[in-house]
């Protein structure tokens, strides 16, 4: 249980990490205990060591923290006051050793699953979280931890998620609450920038899964290069002891050549829909309205499998879950059980008329491969209807999905919505001429709307379909279910995409027809 560190312990400890260690007031470190970490002056206690890091970290933060009852700091420099200070080189490295440390190393209890990739990670480590917990259910038995960019859920409390991956202090102590609550599995989505700023250093984990690799993140504030994404990535490789591969992913042998270089990954396991081959191979893929359903072969066995979940991109994302699972002894029953009612919230939502004249797709697909698989999906899912899209692009990141999108959206269909997607604070419609430049590379008399609302431009794109009285999918992506939009720094709540585009069927199947006849 990690209640309290002695500070005089904690010092000792820092001077066995590394020799350019500088203590600060280190005379004043006797007979005092530290009972929380953090590096936010906001949560600070009596008793609290406050880290000082960040781009934005303030001295008035440390004198806050002080005045709430930090009894020491560290920090990569030394400042003027009373505590004492642990002065370190690198404090991105420092917090998982302090936080392993303070925590007691609790992964070493929690039999932990990351997830890397640059798409499916949220609905991959879903899939496994939902076949974790129905065999919890079975076993009666605590619920799995998880960590993820929906939410997160320590043993104790479910909370929305502010990043992907949390900072390494707040997922030691996330892993801590879940040993000291008997939580004995638990999943992570692992980000590239997680990885690359030493926020799960340290953390021991069972399993580890690579689902894809392409350009994305890249920006100033994330990647500078691809090579410097596709390397973070691969550090997901210091940590496992197994590791689950897609084979039907660009750069696979890369990918493979890392895993096997790694010493600490004693087990390679691949799956794929291409490769008959691979551990998990998955075939005769038939689909209706909401699911999808196809065989597993694995080690000589042949399992049917449901997927509650469209998009023939998360057969990929359910081999690799099932691969994880079955990476912790749970039973096939349980995993199709589990994956016949599988959700993944905003991702391959579908909504029809019942008339079949309208269906819309809600996805979070907000890149270029992200984009090439969600056509695909929804060409194989209704090959003669019409199709219009809906989306935007975020402010302040990625830039290059925005042409990238743009293409992809040009040369699947000639109606195209562009709208607001977390702006940020960039102009919306300056986003919306990058994204119209690659549209217009492609295909140059494309039928390109704007509208800044998002709701609106749904709606436009309704009333088009209205218009031509021909069967229709409106894809609608980028945003999943997420209720709010960020806009100048701030999280407006908006109406979720899959709320609106109910209401709109709800108003087509009481008042559509008579709009179609009108028009006639
Ligand atoms: C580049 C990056 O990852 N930055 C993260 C990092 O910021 P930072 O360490 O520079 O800290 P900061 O946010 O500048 O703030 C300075 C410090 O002042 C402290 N503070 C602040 C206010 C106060 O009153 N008192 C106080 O002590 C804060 O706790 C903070 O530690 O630590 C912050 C938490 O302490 C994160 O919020 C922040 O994520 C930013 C918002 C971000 O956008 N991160 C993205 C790039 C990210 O990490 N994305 C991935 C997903 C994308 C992917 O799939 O790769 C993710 O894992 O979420
Ligand atoms: N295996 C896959 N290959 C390609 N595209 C995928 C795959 N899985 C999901 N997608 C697409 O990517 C979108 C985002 O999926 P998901 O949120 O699971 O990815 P993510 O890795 O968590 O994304 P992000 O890093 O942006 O949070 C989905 O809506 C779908 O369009």
């Amino acid at each position: 249980m990690s209640d309290s560190m002695n500070l005089e312990a904690i010092i000792a400890f820092f001077k066995s990490q590394a020799d350019d260690i500088q203590i600060i007031n280190g005379e004043r470190a006797a007979g005092i205990e530290v009972g929380q970490i953090t590096f936010d002056s906001r949560e600070v206690v009596p008793g609290t060591l406050f880290v000082c890091k960040g781009l934005a970290f303030k001295e008035a933060y440390l004198v806050d923290a002080i005045e709430k009852g930090a009894v020491a700091y560290v920090s990569e420099q030394a400042f003027q006051v009373d505590v004492p200070g642990i002065v370190v080189s690198n404090i991105r490295q420092a917090m998982p050793i302090l936080a392993n440390e303070f925590y007691q190393a609790p992964w070493q209890t929690v039999s932990i699953s990351g997830i890397t990739g640059t798409k499916g990670k949220t609905t991959t480590a879903g899939f496994v979280n939902q076949i974790l917990s129905q065999d919890s259910h079975e076993k009666n038995a605590p619920q799995p931890g998880f960590i993820s960019s929906t939410f997160n859920y320590d043993g104790v409390t479910k909370e929305v998620s502010s990043l992907t991956t949390p900072e390494a202090m707040d997922l030691y102590r996330m892993l801590a609450t879940m040993r000291d609550h008997n939580v004995t599995r638990a999943t992570m989505e692992v980000s590239s920038q997680a990885l690359k700023y030493n926020r799960v250093d340290g953390v021991g984990m069972d399993i580890v899964a690579f689902l894809n690799i392409s350009p994305d993140h890249i920006s100033p504030v994330e990647h500078p290069t691809f090579e410097d994404y596709f390397h973070s990535k691969l550090r997901i490789f210091e940590h496992g002891r197994v590791a689950v591969l897609n084979e039907d992913t660009d750069h696979f042998d890369e990918i493979l050549a890392a895993a096997q270089a790694a010493t600490n990954i004693e087990k390679i396991v691949t799956v794929s829909r291409k490769n008959p081959g691979a551990d998990y191979f998955a075939n005769q893929l038939t689909f209706n309205d909401s699911q999808q359903n196809f065989i597993v072969h694995n080690a000589g066995e042949v399992i049917p499998m449901t997927l509650n979940v469209l998009g023939h991109f998360n057969v990929n994302n359910a081999l690799v879950a099932a691969a994880i699972a079955r990476e912790n002894n749970i039973a096939w029953s349980t995993i199709q059980t589990a994956l016949a009612q599988a959700t993944s919230e905003g991702r391959m939502d579908v909504y029809k008329t019942s008339d079949g004249n309208i269906t819309f797709v809600i996805d979070f697909a907000h890149n270029k491969i992200s984009f090439e698989e969600l056509f695909s999906s929804v060409k194989e899912m209704a090959p003669d209807n019409d199709i219009r899209i809906v989306f935007g692009s975020a402010g302040g990141k990625a830039e290059n999905r925005r042409p990238d999108m743009g293409h992809v959206a040009g040369l699947n269909t000639d109606e195209i919505y562009l709208t607001s997607d977390d702006p940020n604070f960039e102009d919306p419609y300056k986003i919306m001429d990058e994204i119209e430049a690659g549209i217009r590379e492609v295909n140059p008399n494309a039928n390109v709307r704007r509208q800044m609302d998002r709701t609106g431009a749904i709606y436009t794109a309704y009333q088009d379909t209205m218009a031509t009285g021909k069967a229709t999918t409106i894809i609608v992506a980028g945003k999943g279910s997420e209720a709010t939009i960020k806009i100048k720094g701030r999280n407006e709540v908006y109406v979720p995409d899959y709320e609106y585009v109910q209401q709109l069927i709800a108003f087509y199947e009481f008042t559509g027809k008579m709009d179609i006849i009108k028009k006639k």
